[in-house]
């Protein structure tokens, strides 16, 4: 696509601009300093200084760390996380100290996922977060004792971090600062695999950080003495660095808009295929649930498929819709969705919409739940959330699964039981469960709208066996004037029956 590669000239020439270099480097340089009038009488020593200084931040920038991230984040796509230590914050007024700790352990998995290291969590109680490094300068202090110690490169803040925070906490402690929806987008970034799929998260990833490239502006303002920020803007603030956010903002802006119009034009070929779907009078059956409660491995036991399963976080990232028929072999449809998780990205929850509005066209919603998870209903809770604000699921007949029962001992599976007498419980690994389950979502499927009775000739063979696989058959007898056929079918193989019937 031309425009793509325009947009990517656009880039490479940014990131390859050594003025632009250069006018870092001096930004940077003014920060060592303190304030822009010392910087003017520095002369050659200051030259070298930065010289020097732009030599150690190449080699930073090749690892995605350091001051230079900003650049990085232009290419967002491309800042890895290697041996990260994990920070949260926790206040007892809200959670109680088992939920902070699972919510950081969620979080250490989400790191693993992104491919990083973790060497550390830390949870520091506290009632609000500082307002200044959310930690609170002295415990960000211990925490950069703790990143030196354990050589990391990057702490990962359990939190939607303000920039201004994010850039004083990496004041402290010296490493990168990245916050919880940055993982979870960069883990979408790896995953995704279709163009749709791709498309929504850049741009959700481009959503994230517009208001994220302003931390340069803060930077610069703090430079010339804290006042540049306010109305005494003058000199020092905006400076060739503003320009540089300004040109930056203007290439993802335009790249937004074109991603928009992209997405856009996708949309229709997707309505298209369930739409095509939604004609053969096919059932669809929509799997939801926090990622890796094992959606996908449910519907492979439950349709003989084999989907990726992975015992990582969002191993489905695109829709996947696997064929499946009822013992009367009626064929119907599974669709896996993405994976929930808790404090989902905002900009992700409206990047795919699209897989729920598949859950939202779906006949029946199973919802999939770890039953091996210390707290499965806090999951439920999450996944609830997020579908409550979607209107059109309310009138779906939904049913509660508990999978990995496997791995509970019998009290567990005796306590969620009573907590929850309408769900399911099943193992999707040992197949325990399936058979009922398989049965009770079947006899959910809505019943096709026109009920037939005729006797179909034995030529027209071809109608009875889109009968069996689209319809709901009440009786099927086979007699020696043709094939007698009482069943329930949508109105366009209706009025084909009937054009052929014989009399009865
Ligand atoms: N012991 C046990 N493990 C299971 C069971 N079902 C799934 N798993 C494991 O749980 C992990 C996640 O399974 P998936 O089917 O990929 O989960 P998912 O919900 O599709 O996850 P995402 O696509 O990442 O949202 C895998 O390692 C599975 O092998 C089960 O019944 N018992
Ligand atoms: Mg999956």
């Amino acid at each position: 696509m031309a425009e793509t590669e325009i947009f990517n000239e656009n880039r490479k020439s940014i990131l390859n601009d050594d003025s632009f270099l250069t006018e870092h480097s001096e930004v940077l340089l003014d920060k060592n300093v303190g304030n822009v009038a010392a910087q003017k009488v520095q002369g050659l020593e200051g030259q070298l200084d930065w010289e020097e200084r732009e030599g150690r931040n190449k080699l930073r920038h090749v690892t995605g760390l350091g001051e230079l991230h900003d650049i990085t984040e232009v290419e967002y796509r491309k800042v890895r996380l290697e041996r990260v230590v994990l920070v949260g914050v926790w206040s007892s007024r809200e959670i109680t100290l088992n939920q902070a700790e699972e919510s950081l352990r969620e979080l250490a998995a989400l790191a693993r996922t992104a491919g990083a290291e973790v060497m550390d969590g830390v949870l520091q109680h506290r009632l609000k977060p500082d307002a200044a490094t959310y930690i609170g300068s002295g415990k960000a202090r211990e925490v950069a004792g703790i990143v030196a110690a354990t050589e990391s490169d990057t702490i990962i803040v359990d939190a939607d971090l303000p920039p201004s925070q994010r850039r004083a906490l990496e004041d402290v402690t010296k490493v990168h600062v990245v916050d919880r929806t940055a993982v979870i987008l960069d883990i979408f970034a790896q995953h995704a695999t279709s163009r749709e799929g791709k498309a929504q998260v850049e741009l959700a990833q481009m959503e994230y950080m517009l208001p994220r490239l302003r931390g340069w502006g803060g930077s610069l303002s703090r430079q010339a003495g804290g006042q540049a920020a306010g109305q005494n803007g003058g000199i020092g603030s905006r400076g060739p660095g503003e320009t540089k956010i300004e040109l930056d903002r203007r290439v993802i802006r335009t790249r937004m808009a074109l991603l928009r119009k992209q997405i856009a034009q996708m949309a229709p070929a997707r309505e298209v295929k369930r739409g095509s779907r939604h004609r053969q009078g096919l059932a669809t059956v929509a799997v939801v649930g926090y990622t890796n409660a094992g959606k996908s491995s449910l519907i492979n036991r439950l349709t003989g498929s084999s989907e990726l399963v992975e015992n990582a976080l969002f191993a489905t990232l695109d829709t996947a819709v696997r064929g499946a028929k009822t013992s009367q072999g009626r064929a119907f449809t599974y669709v896996d969705t993405v994976g929930f998780v808790r404090k989902l990205p905002t900009q992700l929850i409206e990047a795919f919409k699209s897989t729920l509005e598949e859950a939202v066209q779906s006949h029946v919603i199973v919802h999939v739940v770890d039953a091996s998870h210390p707290d499965p209903f806090s999951q439920i809770d999450a996944v609830n959330a997020v579908l409550k604000d979607i209107d059109s699921i309310a009138g779906i007949p939904t049913v509660i699964v508990f999978n990995k029962i496997d791995c509970i001992d019998s009290q567990t599976l005796e306590r969620l039981k009573n907590l929850a007498p309408d769900a399911f419980f099943v193992s999707a690994a040992t197949g325990e469960g399936i058979g009922k389950l398989n049965a009770h979502v079947q006899s959910l499927l809505p019943k096709p709208p026109v009920e037939v009775e005729a006797i179909v000739p034995y030529v027209n063979g071809n109608l009875v066996s889109k009968v069996r696989e689209f319809g709901q058959v009440d009786a099927i007898e086979y007699r020696n004037e043709g094939v007698y056929v009482k069943a329930h079918v949508d109105s366009a193989l209706a009025s084909a029956i009937l054009n052929v019937s014989l009399p009865m």
